[in-house]
């Protein structure tokens, strides 16, 4: 089966009076159902990498596939198809809309995907949200959420659209100790129990050490890629995520 992503000499130069590479021949290969940090100092290339792989930006050298596909032919619409099918993304800050709720937070990925009648739509956005802790919180907007509770919306808009691929920048990074715990063990859980892939930025270097694989850039090349057995109970199956506690 082919890797989830695969990058050969994937590289990210500026042109601009000076130049400069940000992303410099990275070659990886990440299979599903991987649990993988992205770690490095500061200005490594980290959000820069990432963003290549969620097709937020486009490469100036190398190959990127996702599920097997070339992205080198494909044009912006059908990079966003890519993006909306494939993959769920959760950055530092939740980035959710203010004006809306929860559930229509939510619900925003599949009106883009249009592949759900609009109840369906409600019912999952409103399952999605149970699942991570949230069933009180449905019809509330972002102010009215703790930020444990915002980036758990986020991460549950990230699934709106059932990919198979989570692609997260610094996802823990602005929460306190005990929802950054939360976040990280959903993501966890996503992909033990749910088959998720889940690539995750980090500086956080023990949450790192929990997760089964860091590749770490130095300059934006690759100086190390460590690979740990995955630590999944073996054939668990399709366990519910933990929920949190409402707060
Ligand atoms: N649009 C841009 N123009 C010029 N330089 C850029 C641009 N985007 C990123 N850089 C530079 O590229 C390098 C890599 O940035 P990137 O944000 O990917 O690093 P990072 O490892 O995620 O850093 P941090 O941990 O601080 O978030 C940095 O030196 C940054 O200043």
């Amino acid at each position: 089966m082919s890797p989830l992503i695969e990058t050969r000499d994937l590289r990210r130069s500026l042109n601009d009076t000076v130049p400069v590479t940000l992303i410099d021949d990275v070659s990886l290969a990440i299979a599903e159902q991987e649990f993988i940090a992205i770690t490095g100092p500061s200005g490594s290339g980290k959000s820069s990498l990432l963003y290549l792989l969620g097709l937020l930006d486009r490469p100036t050298g190398g190959s990127l596939s996702i599920g097997g596909r070339d992205t080198r032919p494909m044009d912006e619409v059908e990079r966003a198809a890519t993006r909306l099918s494939m993959m769920g993304f959760v950055f530092q800050f939740h980035f959710l809309l203010p004006e809306f709720t929860a559930r229509e937070n939510v619900e925003i990925p599949m009106r883009r995907l249009a592949r759900l009648g609009r109840a369906e739509m409600r019912v999952r956005a409103a399952e999605l949200l149970q699942s991570l802790g949230l069933g009180d919180h449905l019809d509330k907007r972002p102010e009215q959420l703790s930020g444990g509770q915002r980036q758990r919306v986020a991460v549950a808009r990230a699934l709106a659209n059932d990919p198979p691929l989570i692609l997260a920048d610094e996802p823990t990074g602005s929460l306190d100790s005990k929802s950054s715990e939360q976040v990280f063990s959903i993501l966890e859980t996503l992909v033990r129990e749910r088959g998720k892939t889940v690539v995750a930025v980090t500086h956080d270097l023990a949450l790192a050490a929990r997760m089964d694989r860091r590749v770490h850039l130095v300059d934006g090349r690759i100086s190390s890629d460590d690979h740990v057995a995955p630590q999944g109970p073996a054939g668990a199956g399709r366990l519910p995520l933990p929920v949190p506690s409402e707060r």
